[in-house]
């Protein structure tokens, strides 16, 4: 049997000055007996570099998604500069931009195609969209794959190409599940630096990742979370408390390395 769901809180935003970037409360979801996400409320201040860290399982693509429209909450309710995702859809992901996991692209669509695609679906001018569809493909090192079909894509180059559908229309906030992953270090650090100045001009990023070193250096604040709950969250400073981040977010999430079983492994 099931229990029954909390009750969803009146649709007004939180009363803090200036209004977070985004405004989680409560958010919960659940998979038939699986609590993937279990009442999480969290600010992310307007101008931060947020991390969202946590062990496979954790949590954190179910949150992102309710967070940008893409999965409906149990219970809970998010705000976008004020704007509330699921009462308000239109005016929160008009501010957002979002480098959703494991959503498929357009993939027979060329890299200049699809670009080119999110920008009009955005209501964005043809001439402004192909300007910025190539600062895009030329800062992501795309110009030369810009012709060829997604679907013939590295894992690296659509994980690019997927960034630029979301930076296209210059949104105020922007949220990347995992936007390193299978990236090349070259490609990485244009992607760090293309964020930094983002955020430099005034916008906001939230980051899921699993390197601890990357969110040490990259973000302004940084939140952990495990088995679907909040453990901490704040400044990296903070949440660190003088240690590393590494080193903190193994003490929080707990466990250690269980490599004692596997002696058939062992070729000496
Ligand atoms: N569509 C789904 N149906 C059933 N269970 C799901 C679904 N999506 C997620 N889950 C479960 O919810 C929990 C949280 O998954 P989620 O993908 O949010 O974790 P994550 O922190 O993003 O993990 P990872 O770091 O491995 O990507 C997991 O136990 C997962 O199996």
């Amino acid at each position: 049997m099931t229990m029954p769901l909390p009750s969803l809180p009146p649709a007004t935003p939180p009363v803090t000055q200036p209004a977070p970037a985004i405004a989680m409360r409560g958010l919960a979801k659940r998979f038939a007996d699986k609590v993937a996400v279990n009442g999480i409320s969290l600010d992310v201040p307007a101008g931060s570099f947020y991390g969202l860290v946590g062990p496979n399982g954790a949590g954190k693509t179910t949150a992102l998604s309710m967070v940008t429209g893409l999965l409906r909450p149990d219970a809970g309710q998010v705000w976008v500069h004020g704007a509330d995702v699921w009462a308000d859809p239109r005016a929160a992901k008009a501010m957002m931009g979002v480098l959703a996991d494991g959503v498929r692209l357009f993939d027979r669509l060329t890299g200049r195609q699809l670009v080119t695609y999110a920008g009009l679906l955005r209501g964005m001018d043809r001439d402004t969209v192909a300007a910025r569809a190539g600062d895009l493909l030329h800062v992501l090192g795309l110009e030369e794959s810009a012709g060829k079909l997604v679907v013939d894509y590295s894992a690296g180059m659509a994980k690019k190409i997927a960034l630029a559908t979301a930076l296209i229309h210059a949104p105020r906030v922007l949220v990347l599940d995992e936007p390193f992953e299978a990236v090349d270090p070259v490609s990485a650090a244009s992607i760090r630096g293309i964020l930094a100045d983002y955020v430099a001009h005034g916008g906001t990023v939230v980051v899921s990742s699993h390197v601890m070193d990357l969110v040490q250096r990259m973000c302004s604040h940084v939140a952990v979370i495990a088995g679907g709950n909040l453990l901490a969250a704040g400044t990296v400073d903070a949440v660190r408390a003088g240690g590393s981040l590494e080193d903190r977010f193994v003490e929080l999430v707990g466990g250690g390395s269980a490599t004692g079983g596997l002696s058939w492994l062992h070729t000496s």
